[in-house]
């Protein structure tokens, strides 16, 4: 697959069929239109775009906004890179953008820019100035330009049962085993690993603090998490803590693992960590013993897990 990263960098090859959306999470309902996507491409011999925005629309467009993303740009990158679809464009989403009419969009950047032949898209899609223009007006800049719109009909996304919104509406509460099913892959989080307080090595639990440089990334419901990454190459399980630390009167969010089985000099390494499940909220405890005890049965909690569930 190949990446652009604006309009401008596609050069025309053959005539294409593109699909339109920011497809937050890349979910299972996600993968079902890119698998579609696919096929056309195959069966009418067109490229396959995704055509994406970014930064999202409401980033841009309502400064204020405190939207959360599951994924950021990369991980959405890395995750497309894993279709088999031909060109991922990630647009720069501008107000200047955004001032474009429904028919000069269509125009310069859909026919004249993507030479396409095909739309397929979400019944609810709206596109241009003030999003003032509907699938109905896009099938009649299909007749007028020549391309054909493949609408997703309302019932077939129903089917599907899985939207970003509800992604997002688990993660907050800390289900993972609910996420993780809808986006058909564990959700994860990205950074770099940074010093903290040095407080978890004198309890004997070392952790590496993940520091996301994204803010507007989501970041799950505080508590303790059994986690994943590849630790050098190494499949390595962990236990994260996410949460203020009110226990060493921590006032700030952060995010925090301590790998089982390993005692490797992290920091500075990026780290890509799957969240699995949920072991417990995060708790204020009276002493550093009762917390240590604390985290001592969250390992014997998660290595129970990782037998019964992973291995
Ligand atoms: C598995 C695990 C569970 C934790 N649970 C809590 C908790 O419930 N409450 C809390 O205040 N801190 C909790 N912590 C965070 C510790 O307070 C933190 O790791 C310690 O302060 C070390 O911080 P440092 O890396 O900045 O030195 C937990 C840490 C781990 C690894
Ligand atoms: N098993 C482990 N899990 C996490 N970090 C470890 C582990 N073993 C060694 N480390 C190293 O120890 C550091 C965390 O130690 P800690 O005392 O919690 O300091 P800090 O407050 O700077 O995070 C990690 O960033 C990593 O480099």
């Amino acid at each position: 697959m190949q990446v652009h990263h604006s309009i401008e960098n596609f050069k025309i090859g053959k005539p294409t069929i593109v699909t339109i959306g920011t497809f937050d999470g890349v979910h299972v309902g996600h993968k079902e239109i890119l698998k579609k996507l696919t096929f056309e491409a195959n069966r009418l011999s067109l490229d396959s775009v995704i055509l994406t925005f970014f930064p999202h629309p409401r980033m841009v467009l309502q400064k204020d906004s405190d939207i959360k993303l599951i994924n950021t740009i990369d991980e959405r990158v890395a995750i497309f890179s894993k279709t088999n679809l031909d060109h991922l464009i990630i647009h720069p989403f501008t107000k200047e953008f955004s001032n474009l009419s429904a028919e000069t969009y269509v125009k310069t950047i859909l026919v004249d820019s993507l030479n396409v032949k095909k739309i397929i898209i979400g019944y609810d899609h709206r596109f241009g100035h003030n999003r003032t223009a509907n699938i109905d007006d896009l099938k009649r800049f299909g007749n007028k330009f020549g391309f054909e719109v493949e609408e997703i009909s309302a019932q077939e996304l129903d089917d599907v049962a899985v939207s970003s919104t509800k992604i997002r509406r688990a993660l907050d509460k800390g289900d993972l085993e609910t996420a993780n099913s809808y986006l058909g892959y564990p959700f994860m989080l990205t950074g770099t690993v940074v010093k903290g307080k040095g407080i978890g090595k004198t309890i004997n639990f070392p952790t590496a603090n993940l520091q996301i440089k994204e803010n507007y990334k989501l970041i799950p419901k505080n508590g303790v998490y059994v986690v994943k990454s590849l630790l050098d190459g190494n499949n390595t399980f962990g236990l994260m803590s996410i949460g203020t630390n009110p226990t060493v009167g921590g006032t700030s969010r952060t995010i925090e693992t301590y790998f089982l089985n390993t005692d490797k000099d992290l920091y500075g390494k990026q780290l890509e960590i799957e969240l699995l499940t949920k072991i417990r909220d995060e708790e204020t405890f009276d002493s550093m013993k009762s917390l240590q005890q604390a985290i001592k049965s969250d390992e014997a909690i998660a290595r129970k897990y990782i037998k019964t569930h992973v291995q």
